[in-house]
């Protein structure tokens, strides 16, 4: 398919300016003014519009099994919502459980994933340790382009990756030029609060909360934080949810730590509240982890964004049903934890981030798009709207607006935790790989056309 782009203008991380932007065969073959479109080509008029990288997610769970369930979305229904939204890849995640070969729960997630309509990577997650997982970071790194490894500091009794296990990890990633990224909670002080107030009788969702305070993500980002400085290893934190966390990266950063950070586009706009909503059923639905925090985290997080010691925005999409969120109707501690977002990431981040002022279009693009494609290595194939980059773009109506709601979301999911919010600017037209697959309201989301994207290794030379 060959698509001419006509009219727009080109946003990029570095700079905005007015081109025409030709693909053919899945790739940017040309960017600049008055492109003649050839005999064959599908014109889309951006006249008026930005014509930016496809956004990159780099933290959603496509078909997770999670706390005794599996989540509503897909590979095909999560990477369409995406795809509807101007996500164009997405960094998911290979979770093994404890004694699993790190190989044999890559290759059941990469079955899972050939449903994918948009192209998708994985970074593996480290749950426990022996030299079978020491053998099997190095083939996956070597022989299957994984670059990032992922360590849950929570989740006790379960995927928590204990000090042996981040410290060897941690070594091994350096080894091989690979980074780790981390979830970063106490999950021992989790799981103590938890039961004392369990034992107290607080079981609703309103505990949830109580159960995760901001000192306990703080705490579990220092000590990674303190164990890559000693090892010498970067290390990216996932879903920084609080003021106490990002001190620590900048803190660290201004030491001249290599250390990134990854805010979600649920935590800079949804406060605390949620969880004290009138009706059980709601205030389940927004059961995440870390969770949902008061009003002066969100401006600190932005905060980070805009002073660059925040680097990506992601969603962790990870959506539960009622009826799933129900297995924790007398147990908070049961509540399958996660939430939705794939699909409104970038209009939410665009109508809270550039219409306010806090973002330029060039340093949404940067947050949405570019840095996750520079920190996990795959830039500029993605994360970049210039010739020979991969034909995955957005174009962008900085004027239309939607109301976001589950009655109209893409996502399998039963709930949006954005419901009722209406932005201001939307995505018209999603190109992947090449295809149109979004135009103006009409998904044509191919199951099966999303591609595994190998990301190599840092520090090897092409
Ligand atoms: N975030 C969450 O609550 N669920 C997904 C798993 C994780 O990222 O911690
Ligand atoms: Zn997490
Ligand atoms: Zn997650």
């Amino acid at each position: 398919m060959t698509i001419l782009i006509r009219g727009g203008t080109v946003v990029n991380a570095d700079r905005a300016f007015r081109a025409d932007v030709l693909t053919e065969g899945g790739k940017i073959v040309a960017v600049g003014e008055n492109l003649e479109a050839p005999a064959h080509a599908t014109v889309v008029d951006a006249g008026g519009q930005y014509v930016m990288p496809g956004g990159i997610d780099p933290h959603t769970h496509m078909q997770l099994p999670f706390m005794g369930t599996v989540t509503a979305d897909d590979f095909y229904t999560g990477t369409a919502a995406g795809l509807a939204g101007g996500t164009t890849t997405i960094i998911d995640f290979v979770i093994p459980d404890p004694k699993q070969r790190l190989m044999d729960a890559f290759h059941t997630w990469r079955g899972w994933a050939e449903k994918a309509a948009a192209d998708y990577t994985f970074h593996v997650a480290v749950t426990w340790w022996d030299d079978s997982v020491h053998e099997d970071m190095g083939t996956l790194v070597k022989e299957h382009g994984v670059n990032s490894f992922k360590h849950f500091m929570a989740y006790k009794n379960a995927i928590m990756a204990d000090d042996e296990t981040l410290v060897k990890s941690f070594r091994r990633a350096l080894e091989l030029g690979a980074i780790p990224t981390v979830h970063a909670e106490n999950g021992e002080l989790v799981y103590q609060l938890q039961r004392e107030l369990v034992a107290k009788g607080i079981r609703g969702p309103e505990a949830h909360p109580l159960s995760r305070p901001p000192e306990v993500e703080a705490e579990a980002a220092n000590r990674a934080i303190a164990i890559a400085g000693v090892l010498g290893t970067p290390v990216y934190i996932v879903h920084v949810s609080c003021a106490e966390s990002l001190e620590a990266i900048t803190r660290a950063r201004a030491r001249g730590q290599r250390v990134y950070g990854e805010a979600l586009a649920g935590h800079l706009v949804i406060d605390d509240s949620v969880y004290r909503h009138p009706d059980p059923e709601v205030a389940r639905a927004y059961v995440m982890s870390p969770p949902f925090r008061s009003s002066h985290h969100q401006t600190a997080l932005w905060q980070g964004l805009q002073g660059g010691n925040l680097h990506t925005t992601a969603t962790d999409h990870c959506t539960f049903c009622a009826g799933q969120k129900a297995m924790g109707a007398d147990d908070f501690t049961r509540i399958p934890n996660g939430c939705g977002g794939v699909e409104e990431r970038m209009a939410v981040v665009w109508d809270a981030g550039v219409n306010t002022g806090r973002l330029t279009p060039s340093e949404f693009v940067r947050i949405t798009s570019t840095n996750a494609a520079q920190i996990f290595n795959i830039y500029p194939r993605k994360g970049s709207v210039s010739v020979g980059a991969d034909a995955d773009i957005v174009v962008w109506d900085p004027h239309g607006t939607r109301t976001l709601s589950a009655a109209t979301q893409h996502s399998k999911g039963d709930f949006n935790v954005f419901e009722g919010r209406t932005v201001r600017g939307i995505p018209t037209h999603t190109v992947a790989a090449g295809k149109l697959v979004y135009a103006n309201g009409d998904l044509r989301a191919e199951r099966g056309a999303g591609r595994y994207v190998e990301r190599p290794a840092f520090g090897t030379t092409p």
